[in-house]
């Protein structure tokens, strides 16, 4: 939700310049709408008429401008520009193209509902939007519930919409948003109070004492009354919507539903969730006010459509101030997702999830490594990106045992292949064991009780487990039917990074396992 703060400086400049008569609405002192004029550009510079961008890059770049205005103040060196706010003609010496590339595509990744484009969602988009239109235009009430799973974008499309709406000035005049989140508002007195505060009540509420809930709300409900006694819409999204239903007695929801079943106060109820049975978390009395509305959302991300996505993080906008520069950076970009390995990354990274979080974590470490001693992105970043984030646990872990517990890993993946996949026992492995090391001559040979422990250490690191009616507590340990949690590939790769593995152990690992 929280702007940049250069686009912000752009359209609050632009807004100056640009809107001659804005109306506005006085909520609290109910006025009707008023006009308010301010200066055109011609007040500005009556020889010149500025074009807000123009005007937008003067600000950014007030030493370097070329029409004559001058500045008293020099701007401070190390003074970005936004990316929209500039022409190329108009370029800051003191400009660091890839600084600004740096910062850009940081913020890309660490803003998570802020995407450079949306893949999909157009039709879910547009219902959305056309509800919440409703409540903020022709004061209907509505209610609907957001569903689906982690990271298919249930916030993005919200602050998207959001973002629609308020791009619209008639209806963001005329409606009041308040976002909670089942996270942090754990009970309803957190929640009323934030609502008070986002609807910016608490003078109005002050030290009044309330007998109900109910009350509260309905009082700040009658607070945000316009001039003409109609109520002003508000707009509820609660994000992980399901915690607000262990609410004592769901209070909030129950009022928050019962409001919007009412005539009187337009309000448009939006819960966000991952459960699918959320419905099924309501109280009857809940439920029953509740519109039924539900939107669902999956993750239908194609591969080409993530390939596109990932290609949107990593290039620079049309605007970008030195576009020399961006056609270079972007020519360079498209280059790196045409090499074979970092192709090869992608698709791997896909089918294990199209989940956009997991680009996102990708493109991190070579979004992080662009800087003036490494002015672009490689391959070799990304492969190395990849190498950091899939690295295997239970490989890692495998580097760390002895070399009698790698052999008896050895032995229990032998006994797996032979008798396909049942379990075994640890005698089985203690006998398997000792045929391979009396087989070789300069191999010790260690007593039944150290292998038992080595045995029981890698229970307990989870490389074995119990199987499953493999007989309880009566069953004595060396007969206890156990199965191996690691896949013959991780244990061959473990043995190839192994520091120091005897030739032997390496030879009957291969043996056993090819
Ligand atoms: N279709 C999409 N196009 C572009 N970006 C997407 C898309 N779907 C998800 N993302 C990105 O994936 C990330 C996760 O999305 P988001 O936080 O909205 O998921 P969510 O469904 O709200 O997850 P959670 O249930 O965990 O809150 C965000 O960075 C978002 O920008």
């Amino acid at each position: 939700m929280v702007k940049n703060n250069h686009q912000e400086d752009a359209n609050s400049l632009r807004n100056h310049v640009k809107v001659s008569e804005i109306t506005s609405h006085d909520r609290r002192s109910n006025l009707t709408p008023t006009k308010r004029t301010i200066a055109t550009p011609s007040k500005f510079n009556s020889q010149i008429a500025l074009s807000p961008s123009l005007l937008e890059s003067r600000i950014a770049s007030p030493r370097k401008h070329k029409l004559g205005i001058s500045s008293p103040k020099k701007t401070p060196a190390k003074k970005r520009i936004a990316p929209s706010a500039a022409k190329p003609s108009l370029v800051d010496p003191d400009f660091n193209p890839l600084e600004e590339t740096q910062r850009i595509l940081r913020l890309r990744i660490s803003q998570v509902n802020k995407p450079p484009v949306i893949s999909g969602y157009e039709k879910e988009r547009k219902q959305l939007y056309d509800l919440m239109k409703r409540t903020a235009t022709t004061g209907e009430s509505n209610s609907l519930l957001l569903i689906g799973p982690r990271g298919c974008g249930k916030s993005m499309l919200i602050q998207r919409v959001v973002e629609d709406l308020h791009s619209d000035v008639a209806v963001k005049e005329n409606v009041q948003l308040v976002q909670l989140t089942g996270l942090l508002q754990t009970d309803d007195k957190l929640a009323l109070r934030e609502i008070t505060r986002q609807l910016k009540l608490e003078n109005t509420v002050g030290d009044r004492v309330f007998r109900s809930f109910a009350e509260t709300l309905q009082f700040l409900i009658e607070a945000l009354k316009k001039g003409d006694q109609a109520s002003k819409p508000i707009v509820f999204i609660l994000d992980e919507f399901d915690l607000f239903a262990q609410h004592k007695n769901q209070t909030l929801l129950y009022n928050l539903f019962d409001v919007s079943q009412s005539a009187q106060t337009p309000i448009c109820v939006i819960g966000v969730t991952c459960r699918l049975d959320v419905v099924e978390l309501l109280e009857k009395r809940v439920k029953s006010r509740f519109s039924h509305r539900q939107l669902y959302l999956f993750n239908k991300l194609t591969l080409s459509q993530y390939r596109d996505l990932c290609r949107s993080y990593l290039t620079l906008c049309s605007d970008f101030p030195d576009q020399d520069f961006a056609d270079t950076w972007n020519k360079n970009i498209q280059c790196l997702l045409g090499e074979v390995s970092v192709k090869d990354i992608l698709e791997r990274q896909f089918s294990l999830t199209n989940d956009v979080r997991g680009l996102i974590t990708l493109l991190t470490y070579p979004i992080c490594q662009v800087n003036a001693a490494h002015p672009r992105v490689t391959a070799a970043d990304v492969v190395t990106s990849f190498k950091l984030i899939s690295t295997d646990t239970k490989s890692a872990m495998l580097h760390g045992v002895s070399t009698l517990e790698l052999c008896l890993i050895i032995a229990m993946k032998h006994l797996t292949d032979i008798y396909d996949g049942e379990p075994f026992n640890f005698e089985m492995v203690y006998s398997e064991y000792q045929k391979f090391a009396q087989r070789r001559s300069g191999m010790q040979v260690y007593e039944k009780p150290v292998v038992m422990k080595a045995y029981e250490h890698l229970q307990t690191l989870e490389l074995i487990k119990s199987h499953a009616g493999g007989g309880g507590a009566q069953v004595q340990k060396e007969y206890k039917l156990m199965s191996l949690l690691v896949h013959p590939s991780q244990i061959l790769d473990a043995i190839q990074k192994y520091p120091g593995c005897p030739t032997e152990i390496k030879q009957w690992a291969s043996q056993s396992i090819c």
